[in-house]
């Protein structure tokens, strides 16, 4: 008989007497185990192999259980404490026993809601009670956890108890499908009638394509059944995604996007803006500095002096200004954006594209760079979507019928609004939208109407209304995530990113 070489190869490693899984018999014919799953299937067609499939389980703890195995359920170290004060008898103060537990943050939580349940002992108003017949070395979970924290294999372990511990997020349970080969008696006879290679390919190779021996070989046959590696192209990254659909949204609403630096003069990211040079902001504690080049010398002269003299003097004729520290050379330093606004103020300056005639709007979705603590809602660096109107009579009307229409477009209708303080607007708002798992109202933006300080230098005759919103906190709203760094940064799991389904 002749047959494929990896095929002879999988049929000559295999046994009569033993079932072989597809990971020993790669193993024993160095072939990959998908190349061997696809030969052991051919081979079982033709009578040769007999396949079976067995369900596999491999628990495996999680943190949380590892602690547990090595410290104790918690609720048994409450019931320890509990015995030791004397709960037996009487009921003793919760608090007084949790203190003498040692138990900490949420596992206080975990060791109350098993408490009960697990039959040691009642909590009634603040009081505890300890069941005098209950025996922590009987506790099944606790055996369970032991038994795999050891090398106890899952199998002899009871369904439901593995149960309640996957329930508790103590192991981790997975299933998957193993296969393993027999020698049929057909297979048996044919080996010892003699099995020869044929020349049949398998797998087409680089070679064979650079010699031509492709055009004279003989293919197996694909085999769709075949086990084989999952294979993942690139995915545009959620976040992307998102960020794509906010554009679609703004120029649907008659938006052009502007583009600029994200390193950036501090004149255009923050002096522009009427933001004081000594404003704690724009000290090193919050500010990205860059220190070469030492900084951007082509600034526009005349622009420069009128925002130095709306620092020194104000604007108008009861205009004040801050009469604070002016420096020409902290003008020109670098640093990474902190916002995108420094992008409005170019474009509102004619520095970008040149002078704006009312009506105009001008939007940008890209990363800012903050000195924040890192937090469940906080990175280094997030994406803003800034956006403006020039106009003439603007009010706050027009800014929050803007944000209406803008988040109802991915189905938020519930925007909320507080009176802030930003020094470049006047008035100013900040915008909150409730988090659809967690129901906590979570600030999403910030926004007002540009003050003369800042319009008069830059040559703006009419209204600026303008904002900055944060895309993560939007695709919050949209998708349910509690933490930023579900969708951004190295702790993200890749699987989540690879199947993430979009909402719009
Ligand atoms: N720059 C502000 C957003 C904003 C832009 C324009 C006007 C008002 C507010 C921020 O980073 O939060």
């Amino acid at each position: 008989m002749k047959l494929p070489r990896q095929q002879v190869s999988v049929l000559e490693a295999a046994s009569a007497d033993e079932a072989k899984t597809m990971d020993e018999l790669a193993a024993a014919t160095d072939l990959e185990p998908e190349t061997v799953t696809g030969a052991a299937f051919e081979l079982e067609e033709r009578g040769l192999l007999e396949l079976t499939e067995t369900a596999e389980t491999s628990v495996a703890l999680t943190d949380e259980g590892e602690t547990y195995a090595a410290e104790g359920l918690p609720e048994v170290r409450l019931y320890e404490a509990a015995v030791d004060a004397g709960a037996t008898d009487d009921a003793v103060q919760m608090g007084q026993v949790i203190g003498a537990s040692g138990l900490e943050g949420n596992e206080v939580d975990v060791a109350l809601s098993n408490y009960a349940r697990k039959g040691y002992g009642e909590i009634d108003s603040g009081e505890l009670t300890a069941d005098a017949d209950a025996d922590p070395s009987e506790d099944a979970e606790a055996a369970a956890l032991d038994a795999l924290a050891g090398d106890a294999d899952a199998a002899g372990l009871d369904a439901d108890v593995l149960d309640q511990l996957e329930r508790r997020g103590l192991v981790d349970v997975t299933e998957r499908t193993v296969r393993s080969a027999r020698l049929t008696e057909t297979g048996v006879t044919e080996l010892m009638a003699g099995v020869e290679t044929t020349g049949e390919v398998g797998q087409l190779t680089p070679e064979m394509l650079s010699s031509r021996a492709w055009e004279d070989a003989d293919f197996a046959e694909y085999n769709v059944e075949a086990d084989a590696e999952d294979l993942h192209g690139g995915t545009t990254h959620l976040l992307r995604q998102t960020a794509e659909e906010v554009k679609d949204v703004l120029v649907g609403m008659g938006f052009s996007e502007m583009e600029g630096p994200h390193v950036d003069a501090d004149f255009w990211i923050n002096d522009a803006l009427f933001m004081p040079q000594d404003h704690p902001a724009r000290t090193h504690w919050d500010r990205f500095a860059v220190a070469e080049p030492d900084g951007i010398q082509e600034l526009p002269e005349d622009l420069v002096d009128r925002v130095e003299d709306a620092h020194r003097n104000g604007v108008g004729p009861d205009g004040d200004g801050y009469h604070s520290p002016w420096s020409e050379d902290f003008s020109r330093s670098l640093a990474l954006r902190g916002h995108t606004t420094n992008l409005s103020m170019r474009y509102l300056s004619g520095e970008q594209i040149g002078d704006l005639e009312p009506p105009e709007r001008y939007f940008s979705v890209e990363k800012v760079y903050r000195n924040d603590t890192l937090d469940s809602t906080h990175l280094l660096e997030f994406f803003q979507i800034e956006g403006w109107v020039m106009a003439e009579d603007l009010s706050v009307r027009d800014l929050m019928g803007t944000f209406t229409e803008f988040y109802s477009h991915f189905g938020i209708e519930d925007i909320e609004f507080k009176p802030h303080y930003n020094p470049y607007t006047e008035p100013s708002f900040e915008l909150f939208g409730r988090h659809p798992r967690t129901g906590e109202v979570i600030e999403i933006g910030n926004s007002g109407i540009f003050r003369p300080e800042v319009l008069e230098p830059l040559g703006v005759e009419c209204d600026v209304m303008a904002w900055g919103l944060a895309l993560e906190r939007l695709l919050m709203l949209v998708s349910g995530f509690e933490d930023i760094r579900d969708v951004h940064g190295t702790l993200v799991d890749l699987d989540f990113l690879r199947n993430a389904e979009v909402v719009y």
